[in-house]
């Protein structure tokens, strides 16, 4: 018997941001490892013309819970949903679903965050440190409470190159940022942001440390953990293996590949790919959930989901095994054929977005205006290499992460919950994994039928010959052109075919002395 499953069977768990790529996993897996658990709150605000209720159906009739509902029939019942907007003051919870969370829970997985790189920092602010800080403020409030899990990111230190499991202050206050957000307006807002972010890329790794910090500051009245996991991808084997539903990390970049659209991308082949698949997180997260609540320890303690140190794999090894299984398993309906390579500098970068993304994107946008359609490409391309350029900073540098606290914990479990809960990422195949993560990509976040793929090869056939023919078109242009205008193309033009028909000659001779 899992001594972790164990735990949670009983419990009354709250999740946010469980609507999210993580916490859809994590309430998966604690759903099918613990259907005997209470109930599991999670907050979610309405969005997009759907009520609450749509939204978690939705979720709960996925792909993603089909195997769930074998072990827990009733999981609809299990689940209850909270409307609650993290952005707002109290969450905007009623006072009835408030008092029912404060007095029930006894587990909170706070999962909830803004991901996006380019988010101004007032946004940003709100949602990895105010509301931090008022979850925080809540979870005090519970007196059933046993431990509180909080989901960071591997990053929020980037701009060290060696990350231990501590927490590493940021340069003014969380306080004080909160504070100067309420008052400041937007356009001081921009100003100051490069100079509070300092030497990290962007809103999210600093916003994320300072959510630490904020943690942090609690942890004295709160038994508190935080998970830090580095760039999170498709599961590895859990419900089943390459299941993904968002562009974040790699997927997105893996679908402009696969498509023709990214031909070429400034990365270092040597730098580490520091990729851990969602389910080894949601694994770890509850095995922290449960350390955490039993043995009580008397810090908080910093967990690294990592894979660099245990099992380092880099970006040129994960390239060429995804460019292979596109071979295998190609998308449908390709702008052009998959093949991308790496820049190293400033001058190649240029010089194949010019060529490679760019002046393709234009060609086609012509051929659309042609045939009297609206011109698409160029627009997609330009934010294609917007995304890119926002990623360019994680793949061209590596990091050293400790995991001691993770190794200590992994230590700490029983066979059957390392089994049941296993987050030993040395036990990962990476081009195995790769290439799962590939076909997940295709079935679900494409939504592609493996019956379309010679259909897909038929495509590829096309625009190989389109290739050729237009390569061979534009030599002849180019050619013809040089001829026109110099002598000395002139020149070598004569010599070539003067040295082709003499060999002709040549060939067409000794043929006939043979026969
Ligand atoms: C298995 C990996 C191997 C790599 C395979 C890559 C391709 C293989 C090619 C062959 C080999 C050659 C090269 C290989 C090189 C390796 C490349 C490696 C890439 C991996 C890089 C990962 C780095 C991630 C680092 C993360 C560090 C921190 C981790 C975290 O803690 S947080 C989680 C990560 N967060 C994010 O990823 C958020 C990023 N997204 C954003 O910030 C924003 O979405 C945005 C990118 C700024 C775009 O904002 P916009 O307002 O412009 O648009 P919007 O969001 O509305 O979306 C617009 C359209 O763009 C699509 N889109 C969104 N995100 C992505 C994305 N990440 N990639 C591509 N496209 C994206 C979106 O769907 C919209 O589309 P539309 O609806 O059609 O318009
Ligand atoms: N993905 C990654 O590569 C990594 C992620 N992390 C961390 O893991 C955690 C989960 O990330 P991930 O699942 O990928 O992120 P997602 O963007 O997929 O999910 C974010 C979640 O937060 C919720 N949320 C956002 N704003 C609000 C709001 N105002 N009110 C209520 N809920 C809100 C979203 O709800 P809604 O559906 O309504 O938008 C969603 O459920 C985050 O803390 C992130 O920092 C750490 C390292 C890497």
């Amino acid at each position: 018997m899992s001594m972790i499953a164990a735990f949670y069977s009983g419990k009354s768990i709250l999740i946010t941001g469980a609507t999210g790529f993580m916490g859809k996993v994590l309430m998966e897996k604690l759903l099918r490892t613990s259907p005997d658990l209470k109930v599991v709150y999670i907050l979610v605000r309405p969005k997009a013309g759907q009520t609450l209720q749509q939204r978690v159906f939705q979720i709960l009739n996925s792909k993603l819970f089909e195997k769930v509902k074998e072990f827990c029939p009733n999981v609809h019942e299990k689940i209850r949903a909270v409307s609650a907007d993290l952005n707002q003051n109290d969450f905007a919870i009623s006072k009835e679903d408030l008092q029912e969370l404060l007095s029930c829970t006894n587990i909170v997985f706070h999962c909830a965050a803004t991901v996006r790189f380019d988010d101004n920092l007032r946004h940003a602010v709100q949602l990895n440190v105010t509301a931090t800080q008022q979850l925080l403020l809540m979870a005090s409030q519970m007196p059933k409470l046993e431990a509180f899990i909080h989901i960071s990111t591997a990053f929020a230190n980037c701009n060290l190159k060696h990350i231990d499991e501590v927490i590493y202050p940021c340069s003014v206050e969380p306080k004080k940022i909160i504070d100067s957000m309420e008052w400041l307006d937007d356009a001081i807002i921009d100003e100051i942001t490069p100079k509070l972010i300092g030497d990290r890329p962007n809103t999210y790794t600093y916003t994320k440390a300072l959510g630490e910090m904020v943690v942090q500051q609690e942890s004295e009245n709160l038994n508190i953990a935080i998970v830090r996991p580095s760039i999170v991808g498709a599961t590895w084997q859990e419900p089943f293996p390459g299941w993904v539903d968002n562009l974040n990390g790699p997927s997105g970049l893996i679908i402009a590949a696969g498509k023709g659209f990214l031909r070429s991308i400034r990365a270092t082949p040597m730098a580490v790919a520091d990729l851990i698949p969602v389910d080894t997180v949601v694994n770890l997260t509850l095995a922290v959930g449960w350390y955490t609540a039993v043995h009580r320890p008397k810090s908080t303690l910093i967990y690294h989901c990592t894979s660099g140190n245990l099992n380092p794999c880099n970006w040129g090894k994960m390239g060429l095994q995804v460019l292979a299984t596109f071979e295998k398993v190609p998308f449908e309906r390709a702008f052009r054929r998959p093949y991308a390579d790496f820049t190293t500098n400033n001058f190649t970068t240029h010089y194949w977005n010019a060529v490679s993304h760019r002046a393709p994107a234009i060609i086609y946008d012509f051929y659309l205006r042609l045939t009297g359609r609206k011109p698409r490409m160029t627009k997609l391309m330009n934010r294609l290499l917007r995304t890119i350029s926002m990623l360019e900073y994680f793949i061209n540098r590596s990091w050293e992460w400790s995991t001691y606290n993770t190794e200590m914990l992994m230590s700490e479990l029983s066979p059957e919950d390392q089994r049941v809960f296993n987050f030993d990422v040395r036990q990962l195949n990476w081009l195995e994994y790769i290439e799962n993560y590939v076909l997940g990509v295709k079935k679900y976040l494409l939504k592609e039928d493996m019956a379309g793929i010679p259909e897909a090869r038929q495509h590829l056939r096309r625009l190989r010959n389109i290739h050729y023919l237009f390569n061979t078109a534009l030599f002849l242009i180019v050619w013809r052109l040089l001829i026109a205008r110099s002598q000395m193309a002139r020149n070598v033009w004569f010599f070539i075919v003067s040295f082709c028909y003499k060999f002709l000659s040549y060939f067409r001779a000794s043929s006939t002395l043979k026969a």
